[in-house]
């Protein structure tokens, strides 16, 4: 069994036991009534490269690596530094996240949320835009195709983007089948944990040049983003190098003035 496998059976159960308590039904009123998901995608396309910054508690491979006390303070001072969107870890077990650090984040900035977490079925598209989620991650490695394609529909249905992860061709090309239009490329393997910054580079260059491309995990500062963007990344996905910073606004800040500069190389749509 696989990481993500042994992650994927805490989803399912953490999601039915949420479910015993908030019915289908239920949380899809919840969702109809949360006020209009903001334009991602749009955001992401303005120019200069995206930092998209995350809430990130722990990680299955670093354990704890960050108290984070107040997610609100933390996702404020992302968008003080010029973040486009902020990711917030929903994931329990192996993340340390909650909807509760969802909320709190909603609450506090102004720009598109990100919700990531394992997303399996249909209930948690909903509980994400319950929650005022803007965006949300659908990993392709976790998911059959017909049931990706079905998760991507009722997201957009919902006004909400989807963020479609991928590691390998073979994803890509699954991600863009299902109708993808924003595809994240994961630096980590989620089957073994390890990071390869090629990843980006042997897989971004293929994709057709409308979709929005972001490279996710790896990116430790501006060296590692100017890499990515020479790579024809148009936004990075940063963790662990923004929460263990010390100071998370000027990380962010650096981040994106490396993205903004005329010297950075820029994307090709
Ligand atoms: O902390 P890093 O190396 O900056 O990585 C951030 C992000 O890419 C990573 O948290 C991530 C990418 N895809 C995921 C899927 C699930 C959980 C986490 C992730």
């Amino acid at each position: 069994m696989t990481v993500l496998d042994s992650i994927l059976d805490g989803v399912r159960a953490d999601v039915a036991a949420r479910e015993a308590v908030l019915d289908f039904a239920a949380v899809k009123a919840a969702a109809a009534a949360a006020p209009a998901a903001l334009d991602a995608a749009a955001a992401l396309r303005t120019p200069g490269i995206a930092v998209i910054a995350e809430v990130k508690r722990a990680s299955p491979s670093k354990g704890e690596l960050s108290g984070i006390p107040d997610p609100a303070e933390l996702a404020l001072a992302y968008e003080q530094g010029g973040a486009r969107v902020i990711s917030v870890l929903t994931e329990e077990r192996r993340f340390k996240g909650s909807l509760a650090d969802l909320d709190a984040v909603r609450k506090a900035v102004s720009i598109p949320v990100l919700r990531k977490d394992f997303i399996v079925g249909p209930y948690q598209i909903h509980e994400a835009r319950a929650h005022g989620a803007d965006v949300i991650l659908l990993i392709v490695a976790a998911l059959e195709q017909q049931v990706l394609a079905s998760l991507l529909d009722r997201t957009e249905s919902l006004g909400m983007t989807a963020l479609v992860e991928v590691h390998t061709e073979q994803e890509a090309d699954r991600a863009l089948e299902a109708g993808a239009t924003v595809i994240g490329i994961n630096a980590r393997n989620l089957k073994t944990l390890e990071v390869d910054r090629d990843t980006f580079g042997r897989i971004g260059p293929g994709l057709p040049s409308n979709v929005i491309k972001i490279a996710e995990s790896g990116v430790r500062n501006t060296a590692d983003l100017l890499a990515y963007a020479g790579a024809g990344a148009d936004a990075v996905l940063v963790g662990e190098g923004l929460v263990t910073s010390g100071d998370p606004r000027t990380a962010v800040k650096d981040l994106v003035a490396a993205g903004a500069h005329p010297s950075c190389p820029k994307p090709a749509r």
